[in-house]
């Protein structure tokens, strides 16, 4: 089987360079600028840099080219993923595409793969999520990640073709709880990243990292997802991760705000949108949701990271 991966941003390219370890892959991008750059310089200035793109990559912006794999890596953010199927639906269907982003689409309230099967209902759909920074999967670091499909044979042929010797999937047919793990811990780590910017101490991080997580274990169950998949790679292990690593653009754009700092308006950050999703979803399920709320609002600038802690310390006293 050959495998390429849309979306040449960092996680597509650091995955790119993580699977040729295994054979030749096609790294597609939208740009063609970008797609000759990245073929002369053999490098992703932009997105990734400093890292050698292997000679096992093909960088092309040659679509087409890049449809001749049976096995579709879609690297791109969860707001651009259904146009970027739009774009291609037609030469999609058949295929095996595999979600590798991470969030909640904002304007339908579904995840990645509810997404992929809107838009390319003859596809085989499958998840990729999971702890793993594109930095430390580029440079061959050992990473841990979560294979969700919910057919069960192609779960494992994915899991057996994209494992490489520093990336071992593990494996899962709740695509609901992986998808879920990997988009509402973004929410968290921005709360974690203005508490700490605003100088309120680990003990905050940690009261916000225990109580998002009841927070995202209650949604995954609204949702019908299983109470252990959370508790897995996709969910406690990314939420560790990406509250306490500043190499998370989610935990950087909260730490921003704690900071009373400007931030690159260009940058992904998923936690953005899935928090204004989530807290929407819930507050029409009736599910009680502060933080992320809390999160939701202040990302869009409706509080100060004052008001949002004063906020969630006033709130009445409940069980745990
Ligand atoms: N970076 C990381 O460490 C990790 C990221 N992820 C997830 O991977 C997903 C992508 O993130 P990441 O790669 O970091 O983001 P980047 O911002 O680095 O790159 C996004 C890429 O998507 C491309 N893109 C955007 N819209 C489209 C479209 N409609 N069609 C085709 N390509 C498009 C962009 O192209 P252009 O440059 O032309 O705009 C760019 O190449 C996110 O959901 C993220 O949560 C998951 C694990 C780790
Ligand atoms: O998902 C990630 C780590 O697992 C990457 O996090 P950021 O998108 O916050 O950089």
């Amino acid at each position: 089987m050959s495998v390429s991966v849309l979306g040449s941003g960092a996680f597509g390219t650091a995955l790119a360079i993580s699977l040729a370890g295994n054979g030749p892959v096609t790294l597609w991008s939208r740009n063609g600028d970008q797609a000759k750059q990245m073929r002369a310089a053999r490098e992703n200035a932009t997105r990734l840099p400093s890292i050698a793109l292997p000679a096992d990559i093909t960088v092309t912006a040659d679509i087409a080219e890049a449809l001749r794999a049976a096995t579709l890596l879609l690297a791109v953010p969860m707001q651009k993923l259904r146009s970027a199927l739009q774009d291609h639906a037609p030469a999609l269907r058949g295929k095996t595409l595999v979600a590798c982003c991470k969030g909640i689409e904002l304007t339908s309230g579904l995840g990645p793969v509810a997404v992929i099967k809107e838009s390319v209902p003859d596809a085989r759909v499958a998840l990729l999520t999971g702890p793993s920074f594109a930095d430390d999967i580029a440079h061959g670091l050992p990473t841990a990640l979560t294979l969700a499909c919910e057919d069960t044979e192609l779960g494992k042929a994915l899991q057996t073709e994209l494992t490489t010797a520093n990336l071992r999937l593990y494996r899962t047919t709740d695509t609901i709880g992986a998808e879920l793990g990997g988009a509402l811990k973004n929410v968290m780590a921005i709360g974690c990243g203005a508490a700490i910017g605003a100088g309120l101490g680990d003990s905050a991080r940690a009261a916000l990292m225990t109580r998002g997580f009841a927070e995202m274990q209650r949604f995954a169950a609204m949702r019908g997802a299983r109470a252990d998949t959370l508790m897995g790679l996709s969910g406690l292990g990314d939420l560790v991760l990406t509250c306490s690593s500043e190499l998370s653009r989610n935990y950087r754009f909260g730490l921003s705000l704690g900071l009373n700092q400007p931030f690159d308006s260009q940058m992904t950050v998923e936690g953005v949108a899935t928090a204004r999703a989530m807290s929407d979803i819930a507050a029409k399920e009736g599910l009680d949701m502060p933080i992320s709320a809390t999160v939701a609002d202040l990302s869009h600038g409706a509080y100060s990271v004052t008001e949002a802690i004063q906020n969630l310390l006033n709130r009445p006293l409940k069980e745990e």
